[in-house]
């Protein structure tokens, strides 16, 4: 028979339900775990029609470089989703802005100003050094230092909010990694409604934006007395209130803007660093101390944290891009790293995405987490609390925002000099 012209033809997928398309084959397990097992059955790019919503599913290396370097422009769009419509600015943060000279401006500022970023590690350690030989929930003590560490980069000093701000954002967080049933029905516009994410949503970016506005004020007025204050002190959005300021922009920027960058940072940023970390705590036999410079030097260490990001990618699904509207594409990272052929180069990882929306804080999150891994595994020794062997470590995942453990990694430090 001819073949149809108005139908083109879709890669390989499995059965498709009326309404729900193959949604039903995505509940009951992590999405990557699912996405994985049907992809060994349909091949490494398959469709999926999930709700209405037309899905490309990529699971392998040749595949991935294919669409994200050799039709990179026809991918470079994210899709419009309603979280990040209500809660980053109508989607003018840089994750989900559309491709277009607005996201390379805010893009190309991020890059260049965020990598002078001044690290903190001390206070983890003195932290940990005072509670030695007691068990300590190190998936907190994680998390509060790589939020400390993005707010010195963002937003410079220590600012009475920072509690606050934490505090919504790990609400926001947990809101976010939920199911959007209006995502997969974007044209239904009564979903919303019924499942109340749209109020919800509409009352977390009210309190966000309320924090956020409160240190932009105050970083404009700080701004505004000080003269002559070194460029070295200045913190992320000093540099984005200057370029506001200055006028020289191709695109002014609006407070909004500034307020979007800083969000995308904290969410983009603190998550995925430390589930990183938590995931790569291992036994480790090193002893000694080390210092940012030194870091080069640990080929092991570095070799551990790729090992991490291969097996417990932040991000197993990357961040979806669209290709036309309501057709959209995602790479499963995480079955790429656990393919048994997988060989590593060429486009096998690729935590970070590639391709021109790649993740623009991947020489910022490296060393964020190597630098707290190297320190936690120099000065102690780790044991497992109420006589557990390494083997019953529970390794399960969770499904969120990022793939983290699904219980928080409880240890023992043990330090080498007390
Ligand atoms: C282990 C840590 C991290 C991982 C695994 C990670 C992973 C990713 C991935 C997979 C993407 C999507 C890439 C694509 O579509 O090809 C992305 C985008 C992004 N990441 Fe990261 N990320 C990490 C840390 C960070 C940090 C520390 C920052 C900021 C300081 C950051 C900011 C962003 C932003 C702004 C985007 C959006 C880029 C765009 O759409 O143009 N990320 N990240």
């Amino acid at each position: 028979s001819k073949p149809n012209i108005l139908t083109p033809k879709l890669p390989p997928g499995s059965w498709k339900l009326p309404l729900i398309g193959n949604l039903h084959q995505l509940v009951g397990s992590l999405p990557h775990h699912s996405l994985k097992d049907l992809a060994e059955k349909y091949g490494p790019l398959m469709h999926l029609q999930l709700g209405q919503v037309s899905t490309l599913v990529v699971s392998s290396p040749q595949i991935a470089k294919e669409v994200i370097i050799t039709h990179d422009l026809n991918f470079a769009q994210r899709p419009h989703l309603l979280v990040t419509r209500i809660v980053t600015y109508d989607s003018t943060d840089i994750a989900f802005a559309p491709y277009g000279d607005y996201w390379r401006q805010l893009r190309k500022i991020c890059v260049i100003e965020l990598l002078s970023a001044k690290r903190e590690v001390s206070n983890l350690i003195r932290f940990i050094d005072s509670c030695s030989r007691f068990p300590i929930d190190l998936r907190e003590k994680i998390s509060s230092f790589t939020f400390a560490v993005i707010s010195k980069a963002a937003l410079g000093k220590e600012f009475k909010e920072q509690d606050s701000l934490k505090s919504v954002l790990e609400e926001g967080t947990k809101l976010a990694s939920g199911f959007c049933l209006a995502d997969v029905y974007p044209s239904v516009k009564w979903i919303h409604l019924i499942s109340g994410m749209r109020h919800k949503l509409e009352k977390l970016h009210d309190r966000i934006d309320g924090i956020l506005q409160i240190i932009v004020d105050e970083h404009r007025e700080r701004m505004e007395k000080r003269t002559g204050e070194l460029e070295a002190e200045e913190d992320f959005i000093d540099v984005l209130l200057k370029l506001q300021q200055d006028g020289d922009l191709e695109l002014p920027l609006t407070d909004d803007n500034i307020k979007a960058v800083i969000l995308d940072i904290f969410s983009g940023g603190g998550a995925t660093v430390s589930t990183a970390v938590e995931w790569a705590i291992r036994v480790f036999d090193g002893k000694g101390d080390v210092d940012e410079t030194g870091i080069d030097e640990l080929k092991f260490l570095k070799a551990v944290v790729s090992e991490t990001l291969r097996l417990h990618p932040p991000f197993p699904l990357l961040l979806s891009r669209e290709c036309r509207e309501n057709t959209r594409m995602t790479i499963n990272t995480w079955a790429i790293g656990r393919d048994p052929d997988y060989k590593g180069a060429d486009f096998g990882l690729i935590p970070f995405g590639a391709g021109r929306r790649m993740c623009p804080g991947i020489l910022f999150a490296i060393p964020s987490i190597e630098l707290p891994l190297a320190h936690l595994l120099f000065h102690f020794d780790w044991e497992l609390p109420n006589g557990m062997r390494h083997e019953d470590l529970d390794m399960t995942e969770v499904h969120g925002l990022s793939a983290k453990r699904k219980h928080s990694l409880h240890l023992i430090p043990i330090p080498y000099n007390s």
